[in-house]
């Protein structure tokens, strides 16, 4: 009997401000209409709604225990089966899940992004791409202050702390680590044209022999 497909599953992963959700976006947007999705690691960031707003500032959320992996492995299951997934939203401003879900049908390529996707053997495993955003800590931690304080409503001084007692080290003992599982490792994320290229080509070259 002729083995089914499943969709092909794309882990995109680097430090915080290395540009990966930049590249997947750049990556999903320039099949607009086409059966291609984005799956978030944050999105699963643990529900935090039982800890007052005090003890969620210093929860530390580069740890692979913040995450609720569980979850985001039942849901990847399920989309890699073709079911429809109740996607819970992180409220980055609230430090922990809004209420609302977003309803996402399956699709036959998957983006997951998130800082510690390549963390997880179990996650790996379920991955036909690794693809590892290389970006320099200096320029990482000057992205995270803008973007921290214009869109995630954070202090200065809260950056610097949280980057030096916890980002940073996280960052070492986990993430960096993960570099060796990767595939493709594309330097200076977000406009690496010539590494976004090439990952569209090779998801096109997916799409027609799909038929799709
Ligand atoms: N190549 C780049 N040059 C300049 N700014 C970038 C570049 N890539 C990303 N950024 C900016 O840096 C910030 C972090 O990028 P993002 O893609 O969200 O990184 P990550 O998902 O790895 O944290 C965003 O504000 C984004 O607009
Ligand atoms: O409540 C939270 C949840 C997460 N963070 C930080 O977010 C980054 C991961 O997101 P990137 O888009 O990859 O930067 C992680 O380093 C956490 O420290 C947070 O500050 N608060």
């Amino acid at each position: 009997m002729e083995k089914k497909t499943k969709p092909i599953v794309i882990g995109v992963t680097g430090g915080s401000g290395s540009g990966k959700t930049s590249v997947s976006q750049a990556i999903y947007n320039h099949f607009p209409g086409r059966s291609i999705m984005m799956l978030e690691q944050d999105s699963y960031y643990k529900n935090q709604d039982h800890l007052d707003f005090e003890e969620r500032l210093n929860t530390n959320y580069d740890h692979p225990f913040a995450f609720d992996t569980d979850l985001l492995i039942k849901h990847l299951f399920k989309l890699l089966n073709y079911e429809t997934i109740e996607k819970p939203v992180y409220d980055y401003t609230k430090h922990t899940r809004s209420n609302e879900v977003i309803v996402q049908e399956p699709k036959e390529v998957i983006i997951l992004e998130g800082i510690l996707i390549l963390e997880d053997p179990r996650l790996r495993e379920m991955m036909d791409i690794k693809v590892y955003v290389d970006t320099d800590d200096d320029i990482r931690i000057i992205r995270r202050i803008k973007r921290d304080i214009e869109e995630r409503a954070r202090t200065l001084d809260h950056v610097i702390e949280q980057y030096l007692g916890v980002v940073k080290p996280m960052h070492t003992q986990f993430i960096e680590p993960t570099k060796k599982y990767a595939d493709i490792i594309i330097p200076e994320g977000g406009r690496n044209q010539v590494a976004i290229d090439l990952m569209t080509t090779k998801i096109d070259t997916i799409f027609k022999k799909r038929s799709l």
